[in-house]
């Protein structure tokens, strides 16, 4: 599989700025692309991409998404004197024009292009562009908020064209709402283009009315618009997460896209003068590892906003340590989404849920009637007009209180991550042969005689079997080597799934251990029993009442066999669980003789590992060597094999997830997805 990771940035775009006073605009300076750009060279980050030099998009390229007449207005503007750009300015709003603005608009568009080449040629398999002006609120003839020409969309049709793509994600992560791109795929089911923005109930720039949840998108497009407002600021990890696992990643996994854009911008970050959000730069990274996994990994992030240089340049790094592989930071402290939140989630998968499967059955039925209950707020001065002075004065009055506060926002810097020198160990029979990539395991020394009495005398019964105690005893040397950060994961076929999960549970250093068990079992009453080991157990099951906190069986009808079914549990019950548990070990044990799709097995297996510094340790039956090979490739760091637009899963099943969700949130609140006084 593909592997690198590609950056295109030229300092080229870093040469145009405000040349007169505009409060709104001043905030978008060259220093943006500078401190980005420097932050990855300091962290080294830079010398592991692949670089890739930018190019100026052509006259074709750009009216693929804009007006003849508007080009031809952009291309006189570096004639212009400073009265005239002025003047041109003035026809456009929040925006500006400077003498090398088009020269620099052309560049992030053909920069944009060159990662998309890149990536579909297979030469990368993600990356990033650094670049500027923005893209995402240009429309066909306006340059608006910042932007000029629509980078993504104009990428996003070329990849249509150029690449026969039939199926393209845009994820914009940015805190305003990409216009832009959503008037250009209104219509269009090839592109499925996600949002959430702050809104605060029209009240936030851009205040549009089709910014909110029930834009779905028009004719055959209808389903593939997905906005989520934000009516609050301050939204923090959690928001960000529960948004991922309940909203945008069910529907993308059920769309399938062969391509991935991300709306990289980042005044969704804490500190951010625009945003006002508590999200730190370290989301980024699980927000990034989420996505990998979609269209065979093909990524291609693309800087829109963020205006604060401190955590632009720290949300950057996050996002592209992450697409050259390294583990993911561990997210710290996650709870619930908040309630206004949960209120935009709840929206958003309730208008969406006659359009995608996922959703079918899942999100609570929407009052066709909106009762005085959901009606928004009225505006006060009518929907486009400034609020009413009461809105007026309190949103002065807040944002005079914001704009003194956010001088005082601190946040941690995000910690290292420092990625193992062996990233991926195997404990194999020697008659099974090991992957290429891969390093067999085995310890610096045997067990001594006192280790083997205490291995056979707990977990073999006093068998003889010398064998087995040499196998159990190399388990807990790899495990002690995961633990201590020498070996990243690892793959172990063992004679005994339960009893090689029973040693590593109780073995293991980690305060936490996530046990997910795909396939019967049953789960040893030991592990269920010691409070430090989570258990996820999914399988065909009967749904059954009795559980404890930290024992969970997901039924399945048709269990692990039911893709669709598997997937939708993965993202919208596992995921939030492993997450919001914040394990420092993940133990993946398949059950003997269990027939878990190819592709399913590996979109598991690598998501998991955003979680424990990407500590995972996969158990297979040894006789079961037939998975070992595309494991090996997943711990490795290729992405998995795309799954293929996902059916829905079955009504029954979904049932019980949500069952399951209802009992589980008081204790797991990341699981929520409706407001309580919905519920
Ligand atoms: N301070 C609150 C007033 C809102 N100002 C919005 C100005 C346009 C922002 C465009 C942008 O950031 C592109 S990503
Ligand atoms: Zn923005």
């Amino acid at each position: 599989m593909k592997m690198g990771t590609a950056l295109i940035y030229d300092e080229e775009m870093t040469k145009y700025k405000l040349l007169w006073v505009d409060p709104v605009c001043k905030i978008e300076v060259p220093e943006r692309l500078i401190v980005s750009y420097e932050a990855l060279v300091k962290s080294g980050l830079a010398d592991r991409c692949v670089s890739i030099p930018v190019r100026e998009a052509t006259d074709a390229e750009i009216l693929l998404a804009h007006s003849e007449e508007y080009l031809e207005a952009v291309k006189k503007t570096p004639y212009m004197h400073l009265e005239e750009l002025m003047t041109f300015t003035q026809k456009y709003g929040d925006v500006y024009f400077h003498p090398n603005i088009y020269h620099c608009a052309k560049l992030a568009v053909g920069a944009t292009l060159q990662l998309v080449d890149n990536v579909m040629t297979g030469k990368v398999r993600n990356g990033m562009a650094l670049v500027r002006p923005p893209g995402h609120h240009s429309q066909s003839s306006a340059a608006n908020g910042f932007c000029v020409f629509n980078n993504v969309a104009i990428a996003a049709q070329y990849a249509k064209k150029h690449y026969k793509a039939k199926r393209v994600l845009i994820v914009d992560w940015d805190v305003h709402h990409g216009q832009g791109v959503q008037y250009c795929f209104e219509d269009d089911p090839s592109v499925l283009y996600f949002s959430w923005h702050r809104y605060e109930h029209q009240s936030f720039w851009p205040n549009l009315k089709e910014s909110d949840f029930d834009s779905v998108g028009s004719g055959k497009g209808a389903g593939f618009n997905v906005n989520v407002p934000w009516n609050k600021v301050g939204m923090g990890n959690s928001d960000y997460l529960a948004v991922f696992f309940h909203v945008l990643l069910p529907v993308a996994y059920e769309f399938s896209p062969d391509l991935v854009f991300i709306c990289a911008g980042f005044d969704s970050a804490i500190g951010d003068p625009e945003g006002h959000m508590s999200a730190t730069p370290d989301i980024f990274a699980h927000l990034t590892h989420l996505l990998m996994n979609l269209a065979d990994g093909k990524v291609c992030a693309v800087l829109e906003g963020g205006y604060n240089l401190t955590s632009l340049a720290q949300s950057v790094c996050q996002t592209v340590q992450t697409l050259l592989g390294d583990p993911a930071p561990r997210p710290a402290q996650l709870g619930g989404a908040c309630e206004s939140a949960l209120e935009s989630i709840h929206s958003a998968r309730s208008i969406h849920k006659k359009y995608w499967s996922c959703l079918q059955h899942a999100a609570a039925p929407f009052p066709e009637e909106p009762s005085s209950k959901n009606r928004r707020p009225a505006q006060q001065g009518g929907s486009q007009g400034p609020e009413g002075d009461a809105g007026g004065d309190a949103q002065r009055e807040e944002e005079k209180v914001e704009e003194k506060e956010e001088e005082e926002i601190v946040w941690p810097e995000p910690l290292r991550r420092v990625a193992p020198s062996l990233r991926s160990a195997l404990l194999l029979p020697d008659a099974v042969e090991c992957p290429d990539g891969c390093a067999r395991f085995s310890p610096a020394h045997g067990p001594g005689p006192l280790e083997r009495a205490r291995l056979r005398k707990s977990y073999l019964k006093e068998s003889e079997d010398e064998a087995s105690v040499t196998l159990l005893y190399n388990l807990t040397a790899l495990l002690g080597q995961m633990e201590k950060n020498e070996i990243r994961n690892g793959l172990a076929l063992v004679p005994d799934v339960s009893m090689a999960a029973t040693l590593l549970t109780s073995a293991s250093l980690s305060k936490r251990v996530l046990l997910v068990w795909m396939g019967e079992g049953p789960v040893p009453s030991q592990i269920i029993e010691d409070e430090k080991t989570l258990v996820v157990h999914i399988d065909s099951m009967e749904p059954h009442e009795a559980h404890s906190k930290y024992y969970i069986p997901i039924p399945l009808k048709k269990g692990c066999g039911d893709t669709a079914g598997v997937m939708q549990a993965v993202l919208g019950l596992l995921l939030p669980l492993g997450y919001q548990y914040e394990p420092g070990l993940v133990l993946l044990a398949r059950w003997p003789g269990y027939q878990v799709e190819g592709g399913l097995w590996q979109q598991l297996t690598c998501l998991l590992q955003g979680l424990a510094l990407g500590h995972t340790l996969v158990l297979l039956q040894e006789n079961e060597t037939a998975p070992v090979g595309i494991t090996a490739s997943c711990l490795l760091g290729n992405a998995a094999l795309s799954l293929g637009p996902l059916v829905a899963p079955g009504p029954e099943d979904v049932g019980s997830f949500e069952r399951l969700r209802l009992r589980l949130q008081t204790d797991w609140p990341l699981l929520q997805t409706t407001a309580p006084e919905k519920r």
